[in-house]
């Protein structure tokens, strides 16, 4: 079969909400997820003698078996029982690493689904999620994207209609020098709020619904506006990071922004606004600010789907 190309969108935390800790040592979540259009390129090309070979245009990503695109495509391997299939994979990095937009596991997701494509498998959707699941707690959100209420440990989905119109956008900010470890912000949350924890299964429930019920959905919808956005990690990043808290502040001076926030664990923060046009203008009218105070920065769409084939 000839070259494959699989897109992997990055995804936002529209809602972070820790509730507590799990008997496995993750903690249970209630979060709102949503793809955009800031995008990876996985070229997936067979090889002849079973290897599986990563390149990449970002020298200071690891390739070997520690890459999520890597670890992905062997677990497919090994549970399709055919060890003979291998795969050449190049990887065209544009989302940030280590900044809270799940680049690396929608990198995996898209070497599942690429991969499945590329060897001719057969694994069920369901198949395709719980090996996911195995890879990382954001994964499975990774497979279809869009929006999603995300429980569980971030595994367990419930897909949220896309609202009618033009798509909700964003202008995204991430100081090249400042990365944030996932486990180091779940482990200083663990610190600082884990005295207020929820302990009952009834109250993890009681919040899951509130969820589904929460204004952010009408807002989302369209039909409400659109409430602060909520990140319990933020609330312990935030004083660490002195990038999050300039960025937040960056982000704030724009003109009428919907919601600002950081992603996941961070370090990238956003600003939601009504459309496409106005995140450009925003990221136009910051640019001098974002230059002289050194972040990068990226006005994207909210996107409707997760990993896809390219045609
Ligand atoms: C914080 C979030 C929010 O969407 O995203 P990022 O900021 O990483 O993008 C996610 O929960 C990150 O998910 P992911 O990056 O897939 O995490 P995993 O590889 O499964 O776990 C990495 C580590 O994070 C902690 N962890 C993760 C998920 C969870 N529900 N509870 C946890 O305590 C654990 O310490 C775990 O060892
Ligand atoms: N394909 C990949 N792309 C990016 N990071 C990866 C990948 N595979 C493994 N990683 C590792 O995963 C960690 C987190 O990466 P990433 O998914 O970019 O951030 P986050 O978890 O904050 O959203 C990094 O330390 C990186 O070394």
């Amino acid at each position: 079969m000839a070259e494959l190309t699989v897109c992997a969108p990055a995804k936002i935390n529209l809602h972070l909400e820790v509730l507590g800790l799990r008997a496995d040592g993750f903690h249970e979540l209630a979060m709102v997820m949503q793809s955009i259009e800031l995008v990876d390129a996985l070229h997936l090309a067979p090889s002849a003698d079973g290897t599986i070979s990563l390149r990449c245009d970002r020298p200071d990503l690891p390739v070997d078996g520690s890459n999520l695109i890597v670890r992905a495509a062997t677990m497919l391997r090994e549970r399709s029982g055919l060890p003979e299939l291998g795969a050449h994979i190049r990887l065209e990095k544009r989302i940030p690493v280590g900044a809270g937009l799940a680049g690396g596991s929608s990198d995996g997701a898209a070497a599942l689904v690429g991969l499945q494509a590329l060897w001719g498998l057969r694994f069920s959707h369901p198949e395709l999620l719980a090996m996911a699941a195995e890879l990382g707690s954001d994964m499975p959100f990774c497979l279809d994207g869009g929006t999603q209420l995300c429980f569980g440990r971030g595994e367990v989905l419930e897909k949220v209609p896309p609202a009618e119109g033009d798509p909700l956008a964003v202008l995204l900010l991430k100081h090249p020098a400042s990365s944030v470890s996932t486990p180091w912000a779940y482990g200083r949350c663990r610190e600082l709020r884990g005295h207020a924890y929820l302990r009952d299964p009834h109250a993890f429930a009681q919040r899951r619904e509130a969820l589904r019920r929460s204004p952010l959905l009408a807002g989302l919808a369209g039909t409400a506006a659109m409430p602060p956005v909520r990140n319990d990690l933020q609330e312990v990043v935030e004083p660490e990071v002195a990038s999050v808290r300039e960025g937040l502040e960056l982000l704030r001076r724009s003109d009428r922004p919907l919601a600002v926030a950081m992603s996941g664990s961070g370090p990238s923060l956003f600003a939601v606004f009504p459309d496409l046009d106005c995140a450009q203008a925003a990221q136009a009218a910051l640019a001098a600010a974002c230059t002289a105070a050194g972040f990068e920065s990226w006005a994207c769409a909210f996107r409707p789907r997760g990993v896809s084939l390219e045609p």
